[in-house]
C-alpha cells in the first residue's frame, strides 16, 4: 500500500491512452482513478489491467439509483478488485446503507465513499437547480448523511475539508477533486484549491486529472505536485 496522497484521474478515451500514461507512473507513487469516459469506452478490462499492474484503482462511476441497483453495482465493482468506489450521497441514506451492507458481505471489500456536491458547482448553480443555499451547507448535510450510513468517507472540495473534518471526526476519508496547482487552468472546476493547501485543510486524497494528464510532460507535472506537497509537509499547519 502506497503512502501517496495523489490519485491521478485517467480521463482518457481509450485503454491504450490510459495504460500508456499508467506505464510511465509508479504504482507506489500514485493511485489512479477510472471514471465514466474511460469505463464506458474501455470497460472492466482496463480496470483489471490497472489492478494487475499494481495500482490502487478508484472506480469513479458515482452510482445514483435505487438501493437494490446500487448495491448490486457496487458488488460488481468490488469483483474487479478496485481499491475504492463512490456513490452519490443525494441517493439517500437507504441507498448508501444498501451499498455498504452488500460490500460488507464480501470477503474483500473496497472503500466506499459518497460524492457530496460536485466541485464544478457553486452557490449560483445550486439556485439554478432549485436548491438555493450555500455549497458549504449542502456539502455538510450530505456528508453527515453519508456518515449516518457509515460510509468510509466523502468526495468534497478541499474548501469544505476543514469543516468536514470537524464534523465527521478523524476516521472518515476526505477525497478532494478540484485540485489545481497555482499555474493550472481551472477548466470547469469552481470550488478549487492548490495541492498543498488542500492537504493542510485536511484532505486525505487529492484527485488530480488535467493538471497532470494534459501537461506536456505528465510525469514532470506529477513530480512538481509531489515537490509542492513535500515542502508543504515540512511547514507546520
Ligand atoms: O468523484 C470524483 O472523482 C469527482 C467529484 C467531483 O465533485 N468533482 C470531480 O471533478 N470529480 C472527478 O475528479 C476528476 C477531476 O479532474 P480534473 O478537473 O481534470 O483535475 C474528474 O475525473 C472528475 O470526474
Amino acid at each position: 500500500m502506497t503512502e501517496t496522497r495523489i490519485i491521478v484521474a485517467l480521463d482518457y478515451a481509450s485503454a491504450d491512452a490510459a495504460l500508456t500514461l499508467a506505464d510511465r507512473l509508479d504504482p507506489h507513487r500514485c493511485r489512479v482513478k477510472v471514471g465514466k469516459e474511460l469505463f464506458t469506452r474501455a470497460g472492466p478490462a482496463v480496470v483489471e489491467q490497472l489492478v494487475k499492474r499494481g495500482f490502487d484503482v478508484f472506480l469513479d462511476l458515482k452510482y445514483h439509483d435505487i438501493p437494490n441497483t446500487v448495491a448490486a453495482a457496487c458488488a460488481a465493482a468490488a469483483d474487479l478488485g478496485v481499491w475504492m468506489l463512490n456513490v452519490h450521497a443525494s441517493g439517500g441514506v437507504a441507498m448508501m446503507q444498501a451499498a455498504r451492507e452488500r460490500l460488507a458481505s464480501l470477503p474483500r471489500r473496497p472503500l466506499l465513499i459518497a460524492v457530496t456536491l460536485l466541485t464544478s458547482l457553486d452557490d449560483d448553480d445550486l439556485t439554478a437547480i432549485g436548491c438555493p443555499g450555500h455549497a458549504r451547507e449542502r456539502v455538510a448535510l450530505l456528508a453527515e448523511l453519508s456518515a449516518e450510513a457509515d460510509l468510509d468517507g466523502v468526495v468534497c472540495s478541499a474548501r469544505e475539508a476543514s469543516d468536514l473534518r470537524a464534523r465527521l471526526g478523524p476516521e472518515r476519508l476526505l477525497v478532494t477533486p478540484g485540485v489545481r496547482p497555482a499555474d493550472s487552468a481551472n477548466g470547469d472546476q469552481k470550488r478549487i484549491m492548490t495541492p498543498s493547501r488542500a492537504i493542510a485543510a485536511g484532505a486525505d486524497h487529492l484527485v488530480i486529472g488535467r493538471p497532470i494528464t494534459a501537461a506536456a510532460d505528465p510525469q514532470a507535472a506529477l513530480s512538481a505536485i509531489e515537490a509542492e506537497l513535500a515542502v508543504g509537509s515540512a511547514t507546520p499547519r
